[in-house]
């Protein structure tokens, strides 16, 4: 009774993560129904499709400590657009050896409505509403921990052309007006397994899922293509601005998310010095033409 009816998701697998029960939170908050998932492992259905070091990474914390808590991939729900808090607590015998797991969505909704905001405030850009740059580390460490080869994907760094100059002209009002409206027509044009985050000033920053070395200079023809046609604002101005674009890749070693932005920031920087409104990509030993 208290299980079918706790305002968080829960679902209780035997150890190697097949569903015995799911509560109604469990279904309303993943999308998946009560008959869906018996007999499903949920580590396949989640976890595994991190990749294998993340798969290992619950799987060790699980076995030394009874306990792992982190987030649920939001591509793995049906209802993806929700980043759940989930914990799984292992039930253990006298040897310690795993029996069951209790896996634990956190329903954030019931928070205060104060606490709601400040959880979105850690993770978005205030002014465009966008992931900021907390998000995007945690997306690109959540990219480069998968198993690489079938998985091409990689990161656009985006700066404006010419961005000061709007707000000398126009002001900082206009100026921020301008940063929302590219937001929402570069949002409108991406896949949503991508992730648009908003570093601060005019730098944006593009995760792509999936996507080839070819796909990837596409993408960046796209936006910048998408800076052709001038933003009307909310203010009445209508400005025209243009951007660049440096890509990185993920490569095959072993690299971390601060190395990989750094890259697309290198080859942002040779986009700059080509004459802006051009994309470049970062090779390792020399930034590629486009
Ligand atoms: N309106 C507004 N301006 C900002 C914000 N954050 C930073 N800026 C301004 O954005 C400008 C960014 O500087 P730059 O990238 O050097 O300007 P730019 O003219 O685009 O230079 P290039 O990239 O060389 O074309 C600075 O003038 C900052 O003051 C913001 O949140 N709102």
């Amino acid at each position: 009774m208290i299980f079918e009816h706790c305002p968080d998701g829960i679902v209780i697998t035997d150890a190697r993560g097949c569903v015995i029960e799911s509560n109604a939170s469990f279904t309303r908050m993943t999308g998946y129904t009560v008959d869906e998932l018996f007999d499903k492992n949920l580590f396949c259905l989640w976890v595994a499709n991190d990749g294998r070091t993340h798969y290992r990474t619950i799987r060790r914390s699980i076995a030394y400590t009874g306990y792992w808590q982190g987030e649920v991939s939001p591509r793995l729900m049906r209802n993806y657009m929700h980043r759940y808090p989930l914990r799984i607590n292992a039930i253990r015998n006298e040897q310690q050896k795993a029996l069951a797991l209790i896996w634990t969505l956190s329903d954030e909704t019931r928070l205060p409505e104060k606490q709601r905001e400040l959880v979105r405030l850690a993770h978005h850009d205030p002014l465009t509403g966008l992931p900021n740059r907390r998000s995007l580390m945690a997306r690109l460490e959540c990219m480069l921990n998968r198993p690489r080869r079938d998985t091409p994907s990689a990161v656009l760094y985006l700066d404006l052309d010419g961005f000061k100059q709007v707000n000398d002209t126009f002001g900082h009002k206009t100026g921020d007006n301008l940063l929302q409206a590219i937001a929402a027509r570069l949002s409108a044009r991406l896949r949503h397994n991508d992730m648009l985050a908003r570093l601060g000033g005019d730098e944006f920053v593009i995760a792509l899922e999936r996507n080839s070395h070819e796909d990837a200079a596409v993408v960046a023809e796209h936006i910048i293509e998408q800076f052709q046609t001038s933003f009307e604002l909310a203010d009445g101005n209508i400005v025209h601005i243009g951007a660049s674009v440096g890509i990185a890749s993920l490569p095959h070693d072993r690299i971390g998310a601060e190395l990989l932005l750094d890259r697309a920031d290198r080859a942002l920087y040779a986009a700059k010095r080509a004459g802006k409104g051009v994309y470049r990509f970062f090779e390792s030993s020399r930034v590629e033409d486009a």
